[in-house]
């Protein structure tokens, strides 16, 4: 069978490889939805307010949606319905750049990094390639659609921005010296683009696992259509797009920066039975040289966890059982 789910073609059942056991499929297709996530207006006209949003959305509940942020709303509609057209070109090309080596700069797999080897696989396709220095990666990328390295590379620059605008206010409302997070804490910088065709049966299948983002932070910007859904005491809870906001995830690093103030949430994606979805990740992450640690200021006695590399926490993580970055984790904390 054919890899990548965006070549295949008048899809009527679910393929058994792609149907979940009950306990871990969704079982149902109506699930609550999150109405209380915080919507930060990074706008507004007080700034110490805002980075207090900020803050508070981190450490209260592990996530939150901007507005006002400063990328273009054209921006975002044209590089959403570059990656459609990307997806729907035709599938010898977009099997050009398959590989499941994470070391390629770009790259297309389907599921996970392990499709040669997992049992089930999750409906998904996924471009990821790096972004920074641009002028370094930009021939490694796509050159179909016709303007995909014109646009995706303004999309890449602006939302690094935006990133490191929010990344700016955290450091200020953790008392953390300005750009404590710029060069190695965040020198990886990658743009990761989810594509899921229409499911006959979403019930039994998964867009994406359970996971916990591993990197320091994550930008989202969803399409349409919904898909993503967050652990919150203990059930799945639907995260609704609303047009032209993006989300903003902070992942485990910033956690154990945080000396673990922040939460980084629990989510998946579930399919949709009528509609293909897209979603746009960027994701800032540190360099493997990067010794990772809770910043000092925030220790009052002995720090919540011991300092790693990037490349150990990845050793944690694929050595367990789970694939659960959030146990990963667990090993580098001074007292589990
Ligand atoms: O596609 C989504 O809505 C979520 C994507 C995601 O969680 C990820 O790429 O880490
Ligand atoms: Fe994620």
């Amino acid at each position: 069978m054919e890899v990548l789910i965006s070549n295949w073609s008048n899809v009527e059942s679910v393929p058994n490889t792609y149907i979940f056991p009950p306990e871990s499929r969704p079982g149902k297709l109506e699930f609550p939805v999150c109405n209380d996530i915080p919507l930060i207006d990074l706008a507004h006209n007080h700034p110490d307010d805002t980075i207090q949003q900020v803050i508070s959305a981190c450490q209260e509940y592990g996530f939150f949606q901007v507005i006002n942020h400063g990328v273009c709303e054209n921006l975002m509609d044209d590089t959403m319905n570059m990656y459609k057209e990307f997806f729907k070109l035709p599938g010898e090309y977009k099997t050009e750049f398959y590989s499941n080596d994470i070391n390629k700069s770009c790259r297309i797999y389907s599921s996970t990094l392990s499709y040669d080897t997992e049992e089930l696989h999750y409906w998904r396709d996924n471009l990821t390639h790096r972004c920074h220095p641009l002028e370094e990666y930009i021939q490694s990328w796509p050159d179909k659609p016709t303007k995909y390295r014109e646009v995706v590379g303004e999309y890449s620059i602006e939302t690094r921005k935006l990133l490191y605008k929010i990344l700016e206010m955290i450091c200020k409302g953790l008392g953390l010296e300005s750009g404590y997070f710029e060069g190695e804490m965040s020198k990886t910088h990658l743009l990761s683009v989810n594509h899921h065709i229409p499911c006959p049966n979403p019930r039994l299948t998964l867009g994406m696992p359970v996971h916990s983002d591993p990197n320091l932070i994550t930008l989202l910007q969803q399409c349409d259509v919904p898909g993503l859904q967050i652990l919150k005491d203990g059930q799945w809870i639907g995260v609704h797009p609303v047009p032209h906001t993006l989300i903003v995830i902070p992942g485990l690093q910033l956690k154990v920066i945080s000396n673990d103030r922040f939460i980084t949430p629990v989510h998946r994606v579930v399919t949709h039975p009528k509609e293909a979805r897209t979603t746009i990740g960027v994701f800032l992450g540190p360099s493997p040289q990067s010794l990772i640690k809770p910043a000092t200021v925030l220790v009052c006695s002995e720090p919540v966890f011991r300092a790693f590399t990037y490349p150990e926490f990845f050793k944690a993580f694929s050595a367990g059982a789970k694939c659960d970055a959030q146990l990963a984790l667990n090993h580098f904390r001074n007292k589990p």
